[in-house]
């Protein structure tokens, strides 16, 4: 008997991410986050980092050529949906990316600006944010940046609410589409405000700020959850929607893990996730 030839084939969405050993972030969240809603996922990988739950002791890149082949190949046989950026490591990776970025269709493109992981360790070259700023966001439909990003790329501490606001528009005037400053970083804040802009207009995402260690994460499972909506034609307002849903979910479902910080789980949405 044949099995699953009834099935059709789910929409596909392409991460041109890091790996993460430890399994919390990078592609391995963005695999898990798309698999729990209903995407077929595809990695262009980028890095390989040695990391755990205490940290990052070090990477070693891909060679760029290689990232563009990956991209391409998925292009050319599968079909690319929608796509995410993660850690890219060098300005070396960026130019392959935009490259593959204007040879192939990469569907609505979300690039997540990651300079460093939540302990501090570096994952982009310093030369490489100008590479971010001029090839990588005017190609962009959505840049998500947390606001350590938002310091090292536009130069702004973000201190309130109306400083993301700010953020936002500094930010857009490098070419995206949209702009979206997270703030869970605004550690004063009660709750965690995001703040989406196209250069007219704001929308807010306000969410809780729930007490927990194990947000490990969190902001891949952010911008993998909204790229499984764009993927399925919504809007980019719609799609941001459900991912703060998403991923304010996934954060209240997190875990300990090792000897540090733990991560956030979309295991919440399968059903029998206690198998
Ligand atoms: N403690 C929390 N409780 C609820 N939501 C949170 C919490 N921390 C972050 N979030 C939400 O998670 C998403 C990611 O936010 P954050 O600003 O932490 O991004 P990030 O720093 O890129 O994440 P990462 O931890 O993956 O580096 C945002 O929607 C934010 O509002
Ligand atoms: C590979 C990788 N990508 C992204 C992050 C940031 O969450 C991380 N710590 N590691």
């Amino acid at each position: 008997m044949r099995v699953g030839v009834g099935a059709a084939t789910p929409p596909r969405v392409l991460t041109i991410a890091g790996s993460d050993s430890g399994g919390g972030a990078g592609l391995q969240a963005d695999l898990r986050t798309l698999f729990a809603c209903g995407v077929h996922g595809m990695t262009a990988v980028t890095a390989v980092t040695v990391q755990n739950s205490l940290g990052v002791s070090g990477f070693t890149e891909i060679p760029a050529e290689v990232v563009a082949a990956q991209i391409e190949a998925v292009a050319t046989d599968i079909g690319i949906g929608a796509t995410k950026t993660g850690m890219l490591a060098s300005a070396a990776i960026i130019e392959a990316v935009a490259g593959a970025v204007d040879r192939v269709d990469v569907g609505p493109f979300v690039v997540d600006p990651v300079a460093a992981s939540m302990h501090g360790h570096q994952l982009l070259a310093d030369d490489a944010l100008e590479a971010l700023r001029t090839l990588l966001f005017p190609r962009a439909t959505l840049v998500t940046p947390n606001l350590d990003e938002v310091r090292l790329i536009t130069g702004i501490e973000v201190r309130s609410r109306a400083d993301q606001r700010k953020a936002a528009e500094a930010l857009h005037a490098y070419g995206s589409e949209w702009v979206l400053v997270k703030g869970g970083h605004l550690w004063d804040d009660p709750e965690c405000l995001d703040v989406l802009f196209d250069g007219s207009e704001f929308v807010e995402f306000l969410g809780p700020r729930y007490d927990v260690e194990n947000t490990h994460g969190s902001g891949d499972t952010l911008a993998s959850a909204i790229c499984s909506r764009l993927v399925r034609g919504e809007s980019v307002p719609e799609a941001v929607r459900f991912g703060k849903d998403f991923v304010v979910r996934s954060v209240a479902a997190s875990y300990p893990l090792g000897g540090g910080v733990g991560p956030v789980s979309p295991l919440w949405r399968l059903p029998d996730a206690e198998g």
